[in-house]
């Protein structure tokens, strides 16, 4: 999983607006990515559009392979569309855009081995801001994900789940006002993985970022969200999104128990196989 924090794009032309409504924080429309490969081109998503009010968690699900992660590409300004427009805060998207943290799966490879978790987490904001509010934030994001005795610590020292955690740590510090996440506790226990899930809830709330974030975990995208978005198909498609309606804060067993997040599960459950079956 890398951290991807977004700065200064000296080739980035200039942002072009975009009419949206003003609580908008993403609009896609149309949005078509074709990406070249040994075989000639190919169709990764096809006709995608998406809005997404500021602050809300929209939870993306699908099968393997139906393009979630570029998906999240795009969104992260790390892909240019081959066709239709991608604006944030009314905004085209041309590169990746301020106070938007991108956290991807392979936290293994992004991690510095000789920097330890407090210096790995406090890396992207060294020459931002001053040291002592530096330790302050890197201290806070570190005991945000459960892992602050272990700040002296070393990466390779902690297990794949905690350095997970320290990833995601590193892109909290940033406080960003939009986090996106490629299967944020995928490597995790049942138990972390809850604790998180609720860690990531109150984060949220306190904050109020605008939150996107992808998982194989139905039961996981849906406690969550206030929204589901499910892609299907190849090229990819999203052929169901789904406003969860629960209120907060959630429980892990309470909510669960809830008729609208077994009402949630069976639609997506529905939606997933008729996709299938096609
Ligand atoms: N840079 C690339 N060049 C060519 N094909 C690509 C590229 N990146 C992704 N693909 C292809 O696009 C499709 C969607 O990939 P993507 O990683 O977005 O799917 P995903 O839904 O996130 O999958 P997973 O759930 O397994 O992570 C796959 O067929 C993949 O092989």
């Amino acid at each position: 999983m890398t951290v991807n924090r977004v700065g200064a794009r000296p080739e980035t032309p200039a942002p072009v607006a975009i009419s949206t409504s003003r609580s908008d924080c993403y609009v896609l429309r149309h949005v078509s990515v074709t990406l070249p490969t040994d075989r000639g081109p190919l169709d990764i998503l096809r006709d995608i559009n998406l809005t997404v009010p500021e602050g809300e968690i929209l939870g993306i699900v699908g099968r393997s392979g139906t393009g979630k992660t570029t998906l999240l590409r795009v969104l992260g300004g790390l892909l240019r569309p081959t066709s239709g427009s991608a604006s944030v805060d009314g905004f085209e998207i041309t590169g990746p855009p301020e106070q938007v943290v991108t956290v991807f799966q392979d936290y293994a490879a992004a991690l510095l081995p000789w920097r330890s978790l407090e210096r790995n987490v406090g890396l992207p904001l060294e020459g931002r801001i001053g040291k002592s509010e530096r330790q302050d934030r890197v201290r806070e994001a570190l005991s945000m994900v459960g892992l602050e005795s272990r700040a002296k610590d070393y990466p390779w020292r902690l297990s794949g789940g905690m350095q997970q955690r320290v990833q995601i740590a590193r892109a909290l510090a940033l406080r960003p006002r939009v986090l996106l996440m490629d299967e944020p506790f995928g490597a995790l226990d049942a138990m972390t993985k809850a604790s998180m899930q609720d860690q990531l809830l109150r984060l949220q709330r306190d904050t109020q970022a605008t939150v996107i974030f992808i998982t194989h975990d139905i039961e996981e995208a849906i406690y969550l969200s206030d929204r589901v978005a499910l892609i299907a198909g190849s090229p990819g498609h999203v052929p169901l999104e789904i406003a969860t309606e629960l209120e907060r804060p959630r429980d892990q067993v309470e909510t669960r128990e809830l008729p609208r997040y077994l009402e949630v599960r069976h639609q997506v459950h529905a939606a997933l196989a008729a996709e299938h079956n096609q």
